[in-house]
């Protein structure tokens, strides 16, 4: 068992901006992540590699250098946060053995950050080269030949392959663009083509200020994955306000939420899904760095959901761009909010309750928790 990590990142606390070396203990060394971007987590070691490999040119020269351009530094806005993804996606998206490979070390991250289950989450569209419109990242058209189908296909090898190796269990989340209604039809398709294939759900994510009511290609393919019976959450009161999480509950039919913040914005809705036990997908340092939260941890939303009990995760969402690991993120939340062990305890067994995975295997992963946890009684919370 892991006791002691070391954790090097800046943190915003009161206004003031500090460099700190924290060594914490961290309290649990096996956790449930559900909510972290595949694209949002990729090796810039690798983004640099495939880039030559495929005579690609990068922004910046060097591991150090992009690394100094993907990094957030400073809390900005959530459409600054996204042109990130700009600088590198380019390099990776097209490339049959790049998508293999983000993959497949994505697990090895997520074995060494002591994960036991996580659910990734990408665009198909964002990572192909063939059969989207547009074609995203200003590739060539007419040149490739990976479909958004195909990247599902090479995604799924690359987890497989890195289960087998490092023993943590990853399932895939696929993901409609706000920006991109059209796509979203498909992205459906490809979560019942592939469910048993490692893909356990659909998800909205991008830009919030664009609602679903004007972009109906959403809510259509939100409705024939109710029909169908593939599992949904939706990016819903991250900077956007509580009415996109009432949005994404009644027009959506989300069964989690990601991120949702805002939803304490209307106190009647918070109260429903507190007692509709809707589980939130939370992002401490993320939301600091998106501009969605105060950057001040001791006043952070996520405070009023632990009161209340609430049903939420601990999680990354984008480890590259945040230059984070889950343990980061459960360290600011022990540092800054009175984190417990019980609490890291509690919020674990309630994600792996709230996962997506089918009930014998959920089954499994609880039973493994309960067993990692030493925990004989299984009704304490
Ligand atoms: O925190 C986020 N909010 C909204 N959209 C996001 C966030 N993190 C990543 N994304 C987008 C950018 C990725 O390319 C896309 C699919 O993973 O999802």
């Amino acid at each position: 068992m892991r006791s002691i990590s070391q954790l090097t990142f800046v943190t915003w606390f009161s206004g003031v901006k500090k460099w700190v070396l924290y060594f914490i203990p961290v309290l649990l060394s096996l956790q449930i992540e559900l909510h972290v971007h595949l694209d949002g987590a990729i090796r810039i070691k690798t983004i640099v590699e495939v880039a030559k490999r495929r005579g690609i040119t990068l922004p910046a020269n060097g591991e150090d250098k992009m690394r100094e351009l993907v990094i957030m530094h400073e809390p900005a806005t959530l459409t600054e946060f996204l042109g990130k993804f700009k600088h590198y996606m380019h390099a990776i998206a097209g490339d049959r053995e790049a998508i293999k490979r983000i993959a497949y070390e994505f697990v090895e991250t997520k074995a060494e950050e002591g994960v036991m289950y996580v659910e990734a989450r990408y665009s198909p569209h964002l990572l192909a080269n063939k059969g989207v419109d547009p074609l995203p990242w200003d590739q060539e058209p007419y040149v490739g030949d990976i479909t958004p189908a195909d990247v599902v296909a090479l995604v799924n090898q690359g987890f497989k392959e890195g289960e087998k190796a490092f023993k943590t269990k990853v399932r895939s989340i696929l993901c409609c663009m706000r920006h991109m209604p059209n796509w979203s039809m498909e992205v459906v398709e490809l979560c019942k083509k592939y469910r048993q294939d490692g893909v356990v759900a659909i998800d909205l994510a991008g830009d919030e200020s664009l609602s679903c009511e004007s972009y109906p290609g959403h809510k259509r393919a939100f409705e024939e994955a109710v029909r169908s019976e593939v599992h949904r959450t939706v990016h819903a009161g991250e900077v956007g306000s509580a009415s996109a999480v009432k949005e994404a509950v009644e027009v959506l039919k989300a069964e989690r939420i990601g991120h949702g913040y805002n939803t304490l914005e209307d106190q009647t809705l918070y109260k429903q899904l507190l007692q509709q036990n809707m589980h939130f997908e939370m992002c401490p340092v993320s939301s600091t760095l998106t501009g969605a939260c105060d950057p001040d941890f001791t006043k952070h939303p996520l405070i009023t959901f632990k009161k209340d009990k609430a049903n939420y995760s601990l999680n990354t969402d984008d480890p590259t761009i945040f230059n984070t690991t889950l343990n980061s993120d459960y360290q600011v939340v022990q540092k800054y909010m009175d984190f417990t062990e019980e609490e890291f305890k509690r919020l674990n067994i309630n994600a792996a309750e709230s996962c997506f995975l089918s009930a014998k295997e959920k089954k499994e992963l609880l039973e493994q928790l309960y067993e990692a946890y030493g925990m004989l009684d299984k009704t304490g919370f």
